[in-house]
């Protein structure tokens, strides 16, 4: 049995844990798990799976759960993350919190020794130096959630890593993936929330619309797989049919296929090595599909990704600076306070300003982050 902490419970990628968790009470268990301001779908996941533990974004919140539920602890803010990620039955972290907000709790919980199933992206970019350092240090995996790391994963399973080639990640392209420069400058926030192949949270539809996803992905891969930047590769696959595929030596290509299902790569970093039954899940068809399609990517048509492949390249405090200007950039949009567009003008409004620090330590990066959260609201202002 396999004790499970989750940051970020109520969200997408946490309520198709929750659905997991569910279809297999003899493998897992949940001990501890934190919600943000979500509390009728807390309350759910309470009466449904009794964890020891709850954390809430804010305090009241947590006091007016402590009354309802008294055999239950509860905590809150920032630190409720590292109290849910510490707690001291569970044996795997699963991080699907949005943002950057979840790199204290996973640095804590790696000094503890804990497995970490990391769907977090933000986290890995802001401070993946830091995390992949501490995890080689304390001895713990870090697991990958997202779809194509999870297929790269799988891609080089009882594979000779130093034979790679390259890593070619694959993406949809978004929900404007047919779209001109010149028809973006119209989109409305409800026609960006419309991903053709994947139902995910705001934030990361967005991210898909503008490809920072995919340049947050670019980044992930380097500091998962510790791959330069120039073997990663990103290839436009409308259908997210091929999860990411991974080039060897001998011009080998190995890939991960599956319909877009994200509880299959979820399942895997929990049940890792094995792999167990996802109920309901479509099995792949590929004689109904017929037809995949490729296409290379116009970086000048999709800039955030050419923004996120230069961060990555300089490496950095630029890359928290990035991070940290998209996710403001990106709730902004999504308030209706800027366009479209804008959110890559922010981006690259604030990489061009960035005074850069190589190899920074967390206090830098923490600092960085919030100064660079509040320089985008005094742009908009
Ligand atoms: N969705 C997907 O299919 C995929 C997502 N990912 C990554 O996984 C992560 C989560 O994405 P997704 O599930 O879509 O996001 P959602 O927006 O659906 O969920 C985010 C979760 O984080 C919580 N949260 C948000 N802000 C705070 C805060 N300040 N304090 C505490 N909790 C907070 C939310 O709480 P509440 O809702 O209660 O307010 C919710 O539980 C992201 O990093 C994303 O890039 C990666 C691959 C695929
Ligand atoms: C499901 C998942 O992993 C998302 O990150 C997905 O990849 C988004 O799709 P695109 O960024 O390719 O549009
Ligand atoms: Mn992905």
């Amino acid at each position: 049995m396999k004790k499970i902490s989750l940051l970020g419970a109520t969200g997408s990628i946490g309520l198709q844990t929750i659905d997991i968790l569910l279809s297999h009470p003899d493998q897992f268990k949940l001990v501890a798990f934190s919600a943000g301001k979500n509390i009728d779908k807390t309350k759910e996941i309470i009466n449904q799976l009794q964890p020891e533990l709850v954390s809430v974004q804010d305090e009241k919140d947590a006091v007016e759960l402590q009354k309802q539920y008294p055999t239950i602890h509860f905590t809150s803010g920032t630190k409720g993350l590292v109290d849910v990620a510490t707690h001291p039955d569970s044996t795997v972290l699963l991080n699907a919190v949005l943002g950057s907000i979840g790199l204290e709790a996973t640095l804590a919980a790696i000094r503890l020794g804990k497995t970490i199933a990391i769907a977090n992206k933000e986290t890995l970019v802001t401070a993946g130096h830091i995390v992949m350092a501490e995890a080689e240090k304390y001895n713990v995996p870090i697991l990958p959630v997202d779809s194509e790391h999870s297929a790269v994963f799988q891609s080089m399973n009882g594979e000779n890593r130093k034979q790679v080639k390259r890593i070619i990640l694959t993406a949809s392209g978004g929900s404007f993936r047919d779209k001109t420069r010149e028809e973006l400058s119209h989109v409305t926030v409800k026609d960006a929330l419309n991903h053709p192949n994947w139902s995910m949270g705001a934030k990361i539809t967005i991210d898909s619309a503008t490809m920072m996803n995919k340049g947050l992905e670019v980044i992930e891969a380097h500091v998962l797989f510790n791959m330069p930047y120039d073997n990663i590769d990103v290839l436009l696959h409308k259908e997210s049919i091929i999860h990411s595929l991974v080039e060897y030596d001998d011009t080998s290509v190995i890939a991960q296929l599956g319909t877009p299902d994200m509880r299959v790569p979820i399942q895997y970093a929990l049940s890792y090595p094995d792999r167990l039954q996802v109920n309901n899940s479509e099995r792949l068809n590929l004689a109904q599909i017929g037809q995949l399609h490729f296409k290379e990517v116009d970086f000048d048509r999709f800039r955030a990704l050419k923004l996120a492949y230069q961060a990555g390249r300089t490496g950095g405090t630029i890359l928290t600076a990035m991070n940290a200007a998209n996710e403001a950039a990106v709730s902004l949009f999504l308030q209706g306070k800027i366009a479209f567009l804008q959110i890559e003008d922010v981006i690259e409004n604030i990489m061009n300003a960035h005074s850069n620090i190589l190899m920074p330590d967390l206090e830098t990066i923490l600092h960085v982050d919030s100064e660079t959260r509040k320089t985008v609201l005094s742009m908009v202002k």
